[in-house]
């Protein structure tokens, strides 16, 4: 209530100005009512069709702008960024993200991002001035393999190509890409509005662990992620000191321990750590959304795969060919386009009172640049809800831009933020995308399945042929499932993982055993409901968190035909026994945290 009062008090609007306008919302909550959990971008990008291209939503007390053009958005979070690039406090962490020198993305404008986004800009002119290592190319075949085995858990392997890309940045192997994996899906729990508890009612935070068991939740995942970050980095050391560390961040930091100004023992692992974590699950959603929307707009593969045989051959595409695959970046600049990863952007905190345009904008403001809606500018996108890569490659269309050599990109596209906080990570994103997505077009049709009855309109594009043996053996898709980390994302025990048996598969040094007792035993559980309600567009059925991906749907995922299957098999096989691979390892043993009473609790 007391917040309620203060909000009303700090909207005194200054004489000569406007208050935003916006929905008027309910006594104390505001309008969080009328904000669905599903698909909430939508919904903000519906009252901007309403209120204008800025206006203000009260939320439980606090003032939330939302801008739905890059042009206010430039005009305010860029050309202003002197106040507005502060962060919103995020009451679900048990550390205050403001001043922890924790986690640079949700920093306050303070030394430590300073320091901190000095320190990010090194690693990444250094990944990408070493061709980020080949790290994107070599497990691009592993990712190949795992989709041709089972093409059941295709985001599985999407996730976890990231993951190991990611992984061997930050620590230089790619041994604890699952380990990282499930540090990002708890961390993006933590932080999303729709996530923790604590986020939506943050009075719960100040209640005793035992009285508000999401609490205690949190309090295990941030001692998890430290010892994690903690232990990586001493291995990283122990590596430099036997003089066997492979390229990473890590190292780099480790080689020049002193240059970055870190004001505590940890802050070098964290540094490391979360851009760990940010590179973990955010480029997953895009190679999602890639097989979301070459099941429904068929026409684009053939023409991506044209480009892909005419440039690469018998390859699949590396570094080098970038120049030479216009197509191909305009298909993956599309796929951020039309589903942005972060539809909702990372808000910006406004630090002192501002004006724009007559309109009178508070100081305390939390300012939300609405990627989604910024995306779907009808000026600049033409028929922006069709997916429709050709907008970048063709001149007419209003982002078609030359040279062909260099665009289109998505390096400064709008869906990385604005001003002093945009995306550090955007290089990274732009190669994994760039092979991972170009590599899997290069080896498999794509196509909606012709067992998919989950909509009304679904026509199937391929009937696969019942007489092709192959194509039989490697359905599809059928079990539809989440990664194992999605079901033990700390709302329930975790039981041996589904990597573990995948691990046996493929002969890695120090794998598990394939047979035996000591095979771990994987408990099936229930699948996820994936069929939607017939009035709900199914190419909109996207996970509610931070980041959105696509929830898991039946596609076919087939090897196109030719000798790209045995290809992509035979390279794969190569860097096996170059010792190129290495398998996940666990890093807590089983039942981590369940016997404690307030180990896992509800989120
Ligand atoms: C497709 C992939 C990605 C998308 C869509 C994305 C999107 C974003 C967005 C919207 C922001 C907020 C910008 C703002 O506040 O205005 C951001 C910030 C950030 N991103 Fe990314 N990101 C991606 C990948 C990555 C990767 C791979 C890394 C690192 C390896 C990374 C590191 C960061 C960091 C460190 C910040 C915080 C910058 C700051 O607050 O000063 N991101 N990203």
């Amino acid at each position: 209530v007391w917040k309620y009062i203060e909000a009303s008090r700090r909207h005194r609007i200054p004489t000569g100005l406007k208050t935003l306008p916006g929905p008027k919302g309910y006594p104390i909550i505001g309008s969080i009512p009328d904000v669905p959990e599903k698909n909430a971008f939508v919904k903000f990008a519906d009252w901007s069709k309403e209120y204008g291209p800025i206006y203000q939503v009260n939320l439980a007390g606090h003032n939330h702008v939302w801008i739905s053009s890059d042009q206010v958005a430039k005009d305010l979070l860029a050309k202003k960024g002197a106040i507005y690039s502060d962060r919103p406090h995020i009451p679900a962490l048990i550390d205050d993200n403001r001043t922890s020198a924790q986690y640079l993305p949700l920093l306050s404008k303070n030394d430590g991002w300073a320091r901190q986004r000095k320190f990010a800009n090194a690693i990444m002119r250094d990944s990408e001035k070493a061709l980020f290592h080949r790290y994107p190319e070599v497990e691009a075949k592993r990712m190949l393999v795992e989709l041709l085995d089972e093409p059941d858990r295709y985001n599985h392997a999407l996730e976890s190509f990231i993951s190991r890309v990611t992984c061997r940045l930050a620590w230089g192997h790619s041994d604890a890409s699952d380990e990282l994996k499930q540090r990002a899906r708890e961390l993006l729990i933590g932080v999303s509005p729709t996530g923790a508890l604590g986020n939506k009612l943050p009075f719960l935070m100040s209640l005793p662990d035992w009285l508000f068991p999401a609490k205690a939740w949190e309090r295990r995942r941030a001692a998890t992620e430290r010892r994690f970050f903690e232990i990586m980095q001493s291995e990283v050391e122990a590596d430099v000191r036997d003089k066997k560390a492979a390229p990473s961040w890590m190292k780099l930091f480790l080689e020049n321990r002193t240059k970055w100004g870190f004001k505590y023992e940890l802050e070098g692992a964290y540094a490391v750590g979360m851009h760990g974590i940010a590179g973990a699950l955010t480029i997953a959603a895009p190679m999602q959304t890639f097989c979301l929307a070459m099941c429904f707009y068929p026409q684009f593969l053939p023409m991506l795969q044209e480009e892909l045989d005419r440039v690469c051959g018998d390859r699949p595409p590396v570094s080098e060919d970038r120049p030479n695959l216009p197509f191909l970046r305009a298909v993956v600049r599309e796929c951020l386009r039309w589903r942005p990863p972060v539809p909702t952007g990372i808000p910006h905190m406004l630090t002192q009172d501002d004006e724009y345009n007559g309109y009178h904008i508070p100081k305390g403001s939390v300012m939300h640049p609405l990627e989604w809606a910024i995306a779907r500018d009808p000026t600049m996108f033409p028929d922006p809800e069709a997916f429709n890569p050709s907008r970048w490659v063709e001149p007419g269309y209003p982002t078609y831009q030359e040279p062909l050599t260099q665009y289109p990109t998505i390096i400064n596209c709008s869906q990385f933020g604005y001003g002093r906080r945009t995306c550090q990570g955007q290089t990274v994103a732009d190669e994994d995308l760039f092979i991972g997505i170009g590599s899997i077009a290069w080896l498999f049709d794509i196509s909606r399945t012709a067992k998919d009855t989950s909509s009304p309109t679904s026509e199937p594009d391929v009937v696969v042929d019942p007489e092709n043996v192959e194509h039989q053996t490697i359905f599809l898709n059928e079990k539809a499932t989440i990664s194992s980390e999605e079901l033990n994302a700390g709302v329930e025990p975790v039981e041996p993982r589904l990597e573990d048996i995948i691990l046996s598969k493929y002969n890695y040094p120090g794998s598990f055993p394939t047979t035996g007792e000591d095979q771990p035993q994987f408990i099936e559980k229930p699948k996820a409901e994936t069929k939607l309600p017939e009035t709900i567009d199914p190419t909109l059925d996207f996970s509610t968190l931070l980041i959105a991906k696509p929830l898991p749907f039946k596609f076919d995922l087939l090897p196109r035909a030719g000798e790209r299957a045995a290809k992509a098999r035979s390279l794969f096989n190569e860097g096996l026994e170059k010792g190129d691979y290495t398998g996940s390892r666990k890093f807590w043993g089983e039942n981590q945290g369940i016997h404690s009473p307030l180990g896992w609790g509800k989120v």
